[in-house]
């Protein structure tokens, strides 16, 4: 048990003299974390919130902290990966600990509110189990959040919150209003979501946002009146990063020859033969509505003089061949799949938009890197990106960008008037179309911007100035010297 004997302020003291290291636990919930980051971007509760977490975790690691990154135990047959209560990411100390709580099977991320309690509780067991406490946790997501507040309740320990997306911004953008409220709140949760947010603000003792854009516009939306004030000190900018040991213009990893054939086949498959060749539009993103993976086919497929510029290609996972079906995708993945095939369809597109399969970030990056060698671009038509780490990669990559301006990308694309790459309304496929057509057409403006992108990157988005960002707020929170 903590040291129970000592009144509150002495243990703090004593506590500090004892220290070694600090010591920073991660509330992550939802999706789930292991050596081989399974199902990344193949379901939609395993996206760039792990890839956050688990590259901030992995930078204060290396800064001597001692970190643990608490998320679900799953006892499934179809989610074997995550069935073990502890495992450690390879040369790190950076544990993973996986609590129990609510039924035994994998639950969606929207599923998971009942249950947070409950998981706040067992990770308060843990550290007591440990007969150590942690000196600050990180939130991540509302789900996260509500978990921290839950945890402080318990133990008093303080926290920050990294939204990583805010439900308010979603809810807009799927159109949510008082005709459909009832079933989008069935699907999404939004009312508990929100309400998780809110009091996540409130009581947070600090809240890291990617870009000022967040801040500013993100977090001062009206569901989140009176929860936090955009101007508020506890709010601190700090940018994510890019593992520039994946996301790079030179390394040949060892991905690069397999990931190069299948681009090659997946195109000779699914191209007319006249086509090959063309500089490729390429999208990457998660299958889900919010992506507006269909907001993009149409702007190409309206676009005639855009056709002749470049081909589409569609990053997916566990797909092979949608053209023949794709049996394994269920819920959000099955209807955005079901759109797209309509779309393309409807529009005459067979021929000009292939598919291609990657597993891994390694093959995402040699992709990146294979089509910035055709001159080709990265299109992010998201109708919301809160901040978008597939911007910065594919940028790292030497892959031009094209990204929807509502978010984070219009932050990272554009900077006092200099642009590092294209920004489109997603809400509209003539602009677009016409963005896209401006970006293939002009290989002049393409190679400076490719060439400012990964400048860019280098100078601004690396995961160790995340972690001294998290680190400075945090040490300056707890009353300790900054870094
Ligand atoms: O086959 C793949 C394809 C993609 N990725 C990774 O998936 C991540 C996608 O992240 P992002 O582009 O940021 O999108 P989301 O998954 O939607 O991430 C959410 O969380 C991120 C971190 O806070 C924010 O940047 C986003 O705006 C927010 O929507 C990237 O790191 C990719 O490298 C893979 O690991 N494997
Ligand atoms: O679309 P939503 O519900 O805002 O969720 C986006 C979240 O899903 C994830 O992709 C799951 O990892 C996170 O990256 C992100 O924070």
């Amino acid at each position: 048990m903590w040291e129970e004997s000592l009144p509150f302020r002495d243990f703090k003291s004593s506590w500090k003299r004892r220290k070694k290291r600090m010591r920073i636990g991660f509330m992550n919930p939802q999706g789930n974390f292991d050596n081989k980051d399974s199902y990344w971007t193949a379901h939609p509760d395993f996206g760039g919130q792990l890839v956050y977490v688990k590259e901030l975790a992995l930078a204060l690691d290396q800064l001597g902290v001692d970190v643990e990154i608490f998320t679900r135990r799953i006892e499934d047959p179809e989610w074997g990966e995550f069935r073990e209560k502890e495992e450690i990411y390879e040369n790190s100390g950076v544990k993973i600990i996986r609590i129990p709580f609510g039924p035994k099977g994998f639950l969606n991320k929207e599923k998971l509110w009942p249950y947070l309690r409950e998981y706040a509780e067992g990770v308060s067991a843990y550290y007591e189990g440990q007969g150590r406490r942690p000196d600050f946790m990180t939130a991540h997501y509302g789900d996260g959040g509500l978990s921290a507040v839950y945890f402080k309740e318990l133990t008093g320990v303080s926290f920050s919150f990294t939204a990583h997306s805010l439900g308010a911004q979603k809810m807009d953008k799927l159109k949510v209003s008082k005709s459909n409220e009832g079933d989008m709140n069935r699907i999404y949760r939004f009312s508990e979501r929100i309400a998780a947010e809110r009091r996540t603000m409130e009581e947070a003792s600090l809240i890291f946002v990617s870009t000022n854009q967040e801040r500013m516009n993100q977090y001062a939306h009206a569901r989140y009146k009176g929860a936090v004030s955009p101007e508020d000190e506890k709010i601190k900018v700090v940018p994510p990063g890019v593992n520039l040991k994946i996301f790079n213009t030179h390394r040949e990893n060892s991905e690069e020859a397999r990931t190069q054939a299948e681009l090659h086949n997946s195109l000779k498959r699914d191209l007319r033969e006249d086509r090959f060749g063309l500089p490729i539009i390429f999208i990457s993103g998660r299958l889900e509505k919010k992506k507006n993976h269909l907001g993009l086919v149409k702007a190409y497929g309206e676009n005639p003089p855009l056709q002749q510029r470049g081909n589409l290609l569609i990053a997916l996972r566990g797909v092979k061949d949608p053209y023949r079906g794709y049996q394994t995708l269920k819920d959000e993945e099955k209807a955005v799949m079901d759109s797209l095939m309509d779309g393309i369809n409807r529009m005459d597109m067979k021929g000009k938009v292939a598919f291609v399969t990657l597993e891994s970030q390694e093959q995402l990056a040699a992709a990146y890197r294979w089509i910035g060698n055709t001159g080709g671009l990265l299109a992010l038509p998201s109708l919301y990106e809160p901040f978008g780490l597939a911007v910065v990669e594919a940028m790292a990559c030497g892959l031009v960008v094209a990204a929807t301006k509502n978010g984070g990308p219009s932050e990272i694309l554009r900077e006092k008037g200099e642009a590092f790459g294209f920004l489109m309304n997603p809400e509209d496929p003539g602009d677009m179309g016409k963005v896209l057509e401006k970006a293939l057409g002009d290989q002049k403006l393409w190679q400076c911007l490719r060439k400012k992108g990964i400048q860019r990157v280098h100078q601004k988005y690396t995961w160790e100035s995340t972690a001294k960002g998290y680190l400075k707020g945090i040490k300056e929170h707890l009353g300790e010297k900054p870094l």
